[in-house]
């Protein structure tokens, strides 16, 4: 029953001690830490004090400079053996014999015969010479002194004084007397100085050599950093290349392993300098090597270049100078000088310069031209630096596909004929459609009567492996996207590869990241100039520019994504290569958007005024939600920056003047508005898609 009673009262509180009693516990002290033994703590001190920085670097400097005095003697004991014997003449016998030119050893053979003979006469001479030599200085002494005695003659009969006659004499004998006293007064301390004097002229030479072992040199040296190039570091970072057959050559040819270069000739912001290779080592060899030999030479490996010239067994080293590759090139032509025009028949399109400083400039003249490279490197604005200048020539029409539709190409509108922007499926159906209607175009060309003449007509299509990968099919049940026969795109593509040139219909296609899936091999060969970016892979970058170029030293892969924007790879007959290259790399003139609006601004001046097709109706009430959703297409999420672009694309009447704020007012409430993702505002697809889903269900339920 207990617990049925419900106590009245509250519970007493529990009775308080009224006088605590504080407890005092005896912690003992934690144990006295074991004493280090003395040795060991004498030993850690030194250690400390052996490896500290300081010291280091004392040890250093000291060992150092005691090494240039050793270094020193070898050089000039080495330089006195060289011009006493004829080792260097054997030296270079060896050289020209590694090197496989038996002509040039032949020569050096017969020159150091030539020496030995010589050096056999000499001392042959040598053997007569005592007695020659004691016979010259006794009539030399005679002469001398009959020479004095005349003139104290001479002036004994002037001055009428009989002893003026010894007079020079004596005064000769004076002078070789101070001469004497004087060599005795220097000559205790010239014996005892002349040992440093002969260690200060050895460290000298071994200095200024830096004969000393790379761990004794200071740390800018070791680095190389900045380091000129000279015969001597090509040389040795040939030789440390990690080819035995050239290292084994190098070895033979000792100093002069430097005949193996041509000179080394100022190229751009760097230098240039041809090498031949030795018999036995092939130019694949030393090109497969490229990052080891840039770092033998104290360079990143995109500072270094190497190329297959025309002469046999030669190499064609170009290195920058060290950070000279990151700095800026100046403005195109295209920005600074307002009165520039183009010619598409003779002109070249001012892209950019070449390594050695050169303006490099392309030929479009009749050239299909395919631009690849990673995302974000710089192919549309390559691209469109191309069709700007083109765009000058006012004969030249345009027909553009932008699958990208953030408004890159929007300076178009007015100035090519069809401008279709966007990166839906939908965008797809019209560019197939824009790039179709080309190929009927230069059908009608070729049917027209012989020696007529037509104005060019480029077909551009930017981000082109969204047309290759598209998935929808049209009513024929033929696919937009692939590699068929029945693709619609590619064959297209393809058509106007085989036959446009001739009559002035040009392909130019943009695309990233490329695949055979994403650029099937047949486009890729259609076009005659082929330039790529940054690249991932060889593997890529035999699919951008074709094995013949990579296999002569393209090497887009090699350059560095986002350090590198804008610098291409080229191999087309339209730019200037040098002879035996297959390629060229270009560093690209920067043409920002609003350079370029201004340039099509000139361009549209110099024509009349062209419609623009953009294929998708204006004026038609818009459907923001709709809109967005399709120009976000498949990214999951889309930066509202970007979708603002693509609406304005899209429709500039309807979206052009939007804002971020017009877009959160239209998301407002749709549960798909503008988050935060990775810091940046963005909207998300599926968001938006339930958001229609959302609005549709309500649309029907009250209509209902
Ligand atoms: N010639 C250049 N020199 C220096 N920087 C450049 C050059 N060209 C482009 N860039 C830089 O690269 C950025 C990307 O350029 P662009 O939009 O042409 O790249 P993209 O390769 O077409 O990119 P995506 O494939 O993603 O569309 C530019 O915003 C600019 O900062």
């Amino acid at each position: 029953m207990t617990e049925n009673v419900i106590s009245l009262h509250k519970n007493p509180e529990p009775p308080t001690d009224p006088n605590p009693v504080t407890t005092l516990t005896v912690v003992p002290d934690p144990a006295p830490a074991k004493p280090v033994p003395l040795w060991l703590r004498s030993g850690r001190a030194i250690r400390t004090a052996a490896t500290h920085d300081a010291t280091r670097t004392t040890a250093r400097t000291v060992a150092r400079h005691g090494l240039y005095v050793a270094g020193g003697a070898r050089i000039v004991a080495k330089r006195a053996w060289d011009g006493r014997t004829a080792a260097r003449y054997e030296r270079y016998m060896r050289t020209a014999e590694a090197a496989g030119n038996f002509e040039a050893a032949a020569e050096w053979e017969e020159r150091g015969q030539r020496f030995r003979d010589a050096r056999h006469r000499r001392r042959m001479d040598l053997l007569h010479s005592p007695l020659d030599a004691a016979k010259g200085a006794a009539v030399t002494t005679g002469m001398g002194i009959g020479g004095l005695v005349l003139i104290g003659v001479a002036m004994a009969v002037a001055t009428k004084d009989t002893t003026e006659v010894v007079t020079p004499l004596m005064a000769v004998i004076r002078f070789i007397n101070l001469m004497v006293t004087i060599v005795q007064v220097v000559w205790g301390p010239a014996v005892s100085l002349a040992p440093f004097l002969a260690l200060l002229a050895l460290w000298a030479v071994g200095s200024k050599q830096q004969a000393a072992p790379a761990w004794a040199l200071p740390d800018r040296v070791r680095n190389g950093e900045g380091e000129p190039i000279t015969p001597s570091i090509v040389v040795k970072a040939l030789r440390d290349l990690g080819v035995p057959a050239l290292r084994n050559a190098i070895k033979d040819m000792g100093d002069a392993g430097a005949s193996m270069l041509s000179p080394i000739v100022i190229a751009g912001c760097g230098v240039e300098v041809d090498v031949t290779l030795p018999s036995g080592v092939s130019t694949n060899e030393v090109q497969s090597k490229r990052r080891k030999l840039a770092e033998n030479l104290s360079r990143h490996e995109h500072e270094v270049f190497i190329t297959i010239p025309q002469a046999a067994r030669t190499v064609r080293l170009w290195v920058a100078d060290s950070g000279a590759l990151d700095e800026p090139i100046g403005p195109s032509p295209l920005v600074t000088d307002d009165t520039l025009t183009a010619d598409y028949a003779k002109g070249k399109a001012p892209w950019g310069q070449d390594l050695r400083g050169d303006a490099a400039a392309l030929s479009l003249y009749q050239r299909h031209l395919l631009i690849t490279g990673l995302s974000n490197q710089g192919k549309t604005v390559a691209l469109r630096s191309l069709a700007l200048w083109l765009a000058l020539d006012k004969s030249v029409q345009f027909l553009m596909g932008d699958l990208k539709g953030v408004g890159d190409w929007a300076m178009f509108g007015g100035l090519a004929q069809v401008l279709i922007q966007g990166p839906t499926d939908e965008h797809v159906i019209q560019v197939t459609e824009m790039v179709e209607g080309a190929v009927e175009e230069m059908n009608r060309r070729i049917q027209a009567p012989p020696g007529t003449t037509f104005p060019a007509l480029i077909v551009l299509v930017d981000e082109a492996q969204v047309a290759f990968m598209c998935p929808l099919k049209d009513e024929d049940g033929r696919y937009y996207g692939g590699a068929k026969a029945t693709s619609r795109y590619f064959m297209a593509v393809r058509k106007i590869h085989n036959q446009g040139r001739a009559v002035n219909v040009l392909m130019w296609q943009g695309t990233q990241d490329p695949t055979d899936q994403n650029l099937p091999k047949l486009v890729r060969e259609g076009a005659h100039t082929r330039a790529s970016l940054a690249l991932g892979t060889e593997s890529q970058a035999r699919m951008a520019l074709g094995d013949k170029a990579v296999d002569g030293g393209a090497a887009p892969n090699l350059l560095r994504p986002g350090l590198d924007q804008g610098t291409l790879v080229v191999a087309s007959s339209g730019i200037d290569i040098p002879k035996g290259q297959s390629s060229i790399t270009v560093r690209t003139h920067y043409v920002d958007d609003d350079a370029a609006v201004a340039i099509t601004d000139r361009a549209k001046a110099l024509r009349d005024g062209v419609t623009t097709l953009t294929l998708i109706e204006r004026g038609e009430a818009r459907n923001p939600l709709a809109d967005i959703a399709a120009v976000i297409g498949d990214a999951p999420r889309l930066r509202t920056q970007d979708v603002i672009k693509r609406l304005s694309a899209l429709d500039a009447d309807a979206y052009g003047d939007w804002s971020p704020g017009d877009l959160t007012r239209v998301l407002d409430g749709t549960g798909a508005e503008p988050y935060k993702s990775d810091g940046r505002m963005v909207v998300g697809r599926d968001q938006i898609t339930r958001a229609i889903a959302h609005r549709d269900e309500s649309d029907s339920a009250s209509g209902a």
